[in-house]
């Protein structure tokens, strides 16, 4: 039996996220078009005594090492399906920002779903894998899957959208997280008496996606959350501020946020984007990464 499994799962941006009104289970219907970027993190799986995990990397301190740990969860719930004992070593090599907006803790449930299924030899079935990560929540289908996709319901539909060239982002990570259901609550209380349209996917941004067209998507790019993220968190309108001036082509919060992302025309521009945001002083690090990135991948085979 394999002992040790390593699997690296990339983070998200959603270039568009349209937001219904809140459903009666207090989820709200979407329209999300997420794509996956080159920024991962590593999910390693080894045989041990007890379920235990560890996390190395800049925001490990934040990540909860118990069982509320999406990684764990995912271990746990694959155990409970196929009646094994969950005895593993799980341990996170996180790059992904904690409380970003990026699907960290998303890319780990997805990792480590996928790395135990490989060291238990469960075998269980693309849809099997794809239900567990909806159970565990809804960005973690698109982590296993990466590329691009729309995600609908609560996210956790995926249809596989096609992308026709690489797209290259620039990340600026701010100082602080965000909870992803109070960006959602100050989504509901902005819009208190309002008429909430259905959430739609723009013909415009996938027909962007699919040409591999920086200045179509640039102008499509859109996020029904922003304005609520800007609300809990108004210093990020100056990092956004300050990669437009710097040359980015479009300028938005990721998901939830509070991390921003830049689209910007290619590499060499991407590198002018990241030096005038580091150069601001309006956020903690900046990290470009390019899209699409491919899903969660068990080392030495390919992508999920
Ligand atoms: C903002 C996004 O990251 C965009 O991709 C996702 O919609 C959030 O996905 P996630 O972090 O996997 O969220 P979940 O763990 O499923 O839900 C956390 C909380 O976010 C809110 N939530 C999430 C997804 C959704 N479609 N509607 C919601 O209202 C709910 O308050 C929920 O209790
Ligand atoms: N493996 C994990 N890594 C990071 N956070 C985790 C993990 N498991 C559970 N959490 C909890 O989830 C919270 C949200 O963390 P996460 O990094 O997934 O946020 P996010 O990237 O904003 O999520 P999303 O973009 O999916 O809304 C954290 O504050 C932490 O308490």
């Amino acid at each position: 039996m394999t002992e040790t499994v390593t699997v690296r799962v990339p983070a998200k941006v959603n270039v568009q996220l349209a937001v219904g009104g809140a459903r009666p289970d207090g989820f709200h219907d979407l329209a999300n078009v997420f794509l996956a970027v080159g920024l991962y993190d590593e999910v390693t799986v080894t045989a041990a005594d007890e379920l235990r995990i560890t996390c190395e990397g800049p925001d490990a301190a934040q990540v909860p090492l118990d069982r509320t740990n999406l990684a764990a969860r995912a271990a746990l719930e694959l155990a409970r399906r196929y009646d094994i004992d969950p005895a593993v070593h799980l341990h996170i090599a996180k790059d992904i920002p904690v409380a970003g907006g990026m699907a960290g803790g998303s890319a780990d449930g997805a990792g480590a779903l996928l790395a135990c299924d490989a060291l238990w030899g469960t075998n269980a079935s693309r849809d099997e894998l794809l239900d567990i990560c909806a159970e565990l929540g809804s960005d973690v289908p698109f982590s296993l899957v990466g590329g691009a996709a729309l995600g609908t319901g609560r996210g956790e539909q995926l249809t596989a959208l096609e992308v026709g060239g690489t797209f290259h982002w620039v990340f600026a990570m701010a100082d602080r997280g965000l909870s992803t259901p109070a960006v959602f609550r100050e989504f509901d209380r902005l819009g208190e008496g309002l008429d909430i349209p259905e959430p739609v996917a723009a013909r415009e941004l996938l027909d962007a996606l699919a040409k591999g067209d920086p200045d179509a998507l640039a102008a499509a790019v859109s996020n029904d959350l922003q304005p609520a993220a800007l609300s809990l968190f108004p210093a990020l309108a100056d990092t956004l501020a300050a990669g437009r001036a710097g040359g980015a082509l479009a300028a938005l919060v990721s998901g939830s946020g509070p991390t921003t992302a830049f689209l910007a025309r290619d590499p060499e521009s991407a590198s002018k984007v990241a030096e005038a945001l580091s150069a601001s002083g309006t956020c903690r690090t900046v990290r470009t990464a390019s899209a699409p990135a491919p899903g969660a991948t068990v080392r030495g085979h390919s992508p999920f």
